[in-house]
């Protein structure tokens, strides 16, 4: 018999069933299932074009499904209003976005959804701060984010999805073009998001340092799940047998292929 707690675990917090979305007349995702639960570190992977970021970005509603069903903490995604459990890092733009910007004031736009009317307190200034001491950037606070570097940017906007104290945590490639520090420094946070229970769903490329911290992975091919099971095991540079992304930013795109990821 299990027990109440062991029932909980087992509770996914976000659920895809059937998931179809279109984009312009083509549909990009073809009936997605997809769970990850309470405490898991779950992995999306596949090859260019394959569905992932249109995944991650229908559970944020960032893009409208056409069938199927998405739950976040149990509650069908329509009805979801409790965004200050999830954090979200998008895929990689720049925390400017144009407007100058402090780094403390990017990384506090991330703690409104708990402050209350709007208003930042203490207690919310210290989770600011907080986040940035775990991304190790709390030094560069009142730096405008237009002086960082790609890594350094990427771990503001992780600041900004952990500002929150989010349960889940959403990422859409979360180290690509990271330098080697910053990956580092992402994967040691990471790990202490998942020490501490958060459950985590991030598109990757490769598993690189984060692959310890994975539990399974969802292999997406042409808008459907083609694997969901253990993550395929590190070879060589690249940590996916069959690694078959081509990177924009590759020295040499010539990729292995061995058709998992193709
Ligand atoms: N706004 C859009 N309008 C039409 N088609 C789009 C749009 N955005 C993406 N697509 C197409 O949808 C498909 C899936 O894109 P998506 O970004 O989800 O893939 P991905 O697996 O995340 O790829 P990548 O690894 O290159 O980021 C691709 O063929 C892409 O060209």
């Amino acid at each position: 018999m299990s027990t109440v707690s062991e029932d909980a675990a087992r509770e996914p917090v976000i659920s895809l069933r059937g998931v179809t979305a279109e984009l312009g007349s083509r549909r990009v995702l073809r009936g997605v299932d997809l769970a990850v639960r309470r405490g898991e570190v779950v992995a999306l992977l596949g090859a260019n074009g394959s569905g992932k970021s249109t995944a991650i970005r229908t559970i944020v509603g960032q893009v409208p499904v056409t069938g199927g069903e998405i739950e976040i903490f149990g509650t069908p995604r329509r009805r979801f209003r409790d965004w200050a459990r999830v954090g979200y890092v998008p895929q990689r733009t720049t925390a400017a976005g144009g407007v100058p910007a402090t780094v403390t004031e990017v990384v506090s736009s991330g703690r409104l959804s708990r402050a209350r009317f709007g208003v930042l307190r203490r207690a919310d200034r210290d989770a600011v701060r907080h986040a940035l001491e775990q991304v190790g950037m709390a030094d560069r606070a009142r730096d405008s984010v237009e002086a960082l570097s790609g890594g350094q940017h990427q771990r503001v906007l992780i600041a900004r999805a952990l500002a929150s104290v989010p349960e889940l945590l959403i990422m859409d490639e979360p180290m690509a073009g990271v330098d080697l520090a910053s990956q580092e420094v992402l994967a040691a946070t990471l790990r202490e998001q998942v020490e501490r229970g958060v459950s985590v769903l991030l598109v990757l490329h490769e598993l690189g340092p984060l692959e310890p911290l994975i539990d399974r992975a969802v292999v997406l091919r042409d808008g459907c799940v083609l694997h969901d099971g253990p993550p395929p095991r590190a070879v060589g540079q690249h940590a996916l047998p069959g690694h078959d992304h081509v990177h924009p930013h590759a020295d040499h795109a010539e990729p292995t292929r061995t058709g998992l990821l193709s």
